[in-house]
Formats: C-alpha cells, structure tokens, sequence
C-alpha cells in the first residue's frame, strides 16, 4: 500500500546549515494499517510526511504507493493517491468559498476534467448526507462560506474532504494539535469513524504519547532521522507511556525531548 525504501533527505547541502532529516528510513504500510508516528524534536516526522506527499522529494530511495513509484511526482501527480490533513484548520478548505463548493473541488482532486465543479442536485443531496453523518449539524450550511465554521468545525470538513475518492493512503500531521482538547476529542472521534467506514491505511503524525499508543494498530518513533522502534500487536498493547519513554532512551541513548509532548490528557 505504502512502501518507503532507503529514503534519505538532506536540506542545505554542502551549506553550513546543512540537515541531514532522514537517513534511510525504510517503512511498509498494508492496506488498513493506521500508524501513529511519535519522535524527539527534528526527528524528521513531517519530512517522512513530506516525502510521502511529493512536498520533497527525496535525495535517494523509493516511495511507492499503491503498487505504483510515485517518488518522481509532483504534489499534484500524486494527489489522486493521498488525502491529507494538517495542524492548521485552515489550510485544507478555501475560506471564500462555500461548503459544497469545497465538497465538489475534492470531488475533483486528481481528476483532470476542466473547471466546473459539477454541482447537482444528486451531488448536494450526496454533500448533505456526507455532513450529516459528521453528526456536526453542517448539513444545513451548504451554502455557508467557511470562513464561517469553528476551528472544529473545518477540521471535520478537511478530513471529510481529504478521504473522498478513498486516497490509498490517509496523512494526519498533527490534525487536532491547534483544537481545544474538547474539540480534539470530537475530532479524533470522526477520524476513527472516518478511518473504520473506508478502511483507510493512514499514517498520523502526534505528539500525544497516550494517543499514540491508543489509535490505530501501529506505532513508530522516530529519532534523528530514522525509525528507532516500531511497535505492534503484542508489544504494542503491553507498552505504557513510561514504557515508551523508556524504550526510546535505551534505543537513543537520550532522552526523549519534545517540548509539545502530551503525555495524558
Ligand atoms: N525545508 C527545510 N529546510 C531546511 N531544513 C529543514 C526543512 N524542513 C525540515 N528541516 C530540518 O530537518 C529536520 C527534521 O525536521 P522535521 O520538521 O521533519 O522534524 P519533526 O520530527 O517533524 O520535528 P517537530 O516535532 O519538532 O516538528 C530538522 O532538523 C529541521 O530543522
């Protein structure tokens, strides 16, 4: 489903700033796997997600998704592929632009098909039904600009938009870090909701360490540019937050050090 092959990014190279962020990370996802990636500050969480998404593209190694090797495609070449939803509500939905305006734009993702947006009354009775299943009352705001939705509220319509079409692979990158832990909470709800209807393969980057070991059915961490402990089945459900904590310093020979860690809510 996702296979990541000795990838290795650096930034800066030859400069003084030169970053070395991952040094061939290895990594394969089967279809409905959802992994939870935790590490120390700079571990290279979001160039992993970076990489995955065609945002960077790496110096060496093998991306492929679906069967298909995607490490040459741009964001836009592989977007058919991957849904994805980031820290910051506002960066997956247009603002000025309605909700079922920005329903049938991710109708749309990936397909080269001119620019209307193709709205119907099939496709809005579709766009009410998918709301109110959300369970969040949007169903009555078709027609509202987003503008107008709580921080919640559009993250909820992100992550509705992002798995339309089913992607092959689901990328949260701190999806509810910027919410109120009560909104979180809602959020992370819908996502397993979401997840569980589609059987979705997703990779979630957090810095909750409960949740971490909470959601899903995998958890990695990560640690100066590689993959320094993965955790499933058995071991996973044995292991405690202070176990995790534990783990990573007798794998690291560190401290674990993440100024936005959440070790319980
Ligand atoms: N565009 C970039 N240019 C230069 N260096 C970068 C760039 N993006 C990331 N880096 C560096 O690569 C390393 C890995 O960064 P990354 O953001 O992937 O870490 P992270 O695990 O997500 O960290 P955090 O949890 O602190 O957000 C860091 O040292 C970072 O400074």
């Amino acid at each position: 489903m996702l296979e990541l092959t000795n990838i290795h990014k650096v930034f800066n190279i030859g400069k003084v700033n030169q970053n070395y962020a991952l040094k061939g990370v290895n990594l394969k996802l089967e279809k409905g796997d959802f992994v939870t990636i935790i590490g120390s500050n700079g571990a290279g969480k979001s160039t992993l997600l970076n990489i995955v998404a065609g945002t960077y593209l790496p110096d060496r190694g093998q991306v492929r998704i679906g069967g298909q090797d995607v490490t040459n495609l741009t964001v836009y070449e592989r977007a058919s592929l991957i849904g994805r939803v980031f820290q910051d509500p506002l960066k997956g939905t247009a603002s000025e632009m309605t909700i079922e305006e920005n329903l049938a734009l991710a109708d749309k993702r990936g397909r080269k098909r001119g620019l209307k947006l193709g709205l119907n009354r099939e496709k809005r009775s579709q766009y009410r039904e998918a709301l109110s299943w959300l369970g969040l009352g949007l169903e009555d705001r078709l027609n509202d600009e987003v503008k107008l939705l709580s921080g919640g509220q559009r993250q909820a319509l992100t992550l509705l938009m992002a798995t339309t079409g089913n992607p092959e692979i689901l990328l949260l990158d701190e999806h509810t870090a910027a919410l109120d832990p009560k909104t979180a909470v809602k959020i992370i709800e819908i996502t397993r909701k979401i997840v569980d209807r589609n059987n979705l393969t997703v990779l979630m980057v957090t810095h909750d360490l409960k949740q971490a070991l909470e959601m899903g059915n995998r958890t990695i961490m990560m640690d100066r540019g590689e993959i320094i402990l993965d955790l499933k089945d058995k071991e996973r459900e044995n292991t405690t937050v202070e176990g995790l904590l534990k783990k990573f310093n007798e794998k690291s020979g560190h401290d674990f050090t993440d100024d936005r860690v959440l070790l319980s809510r």
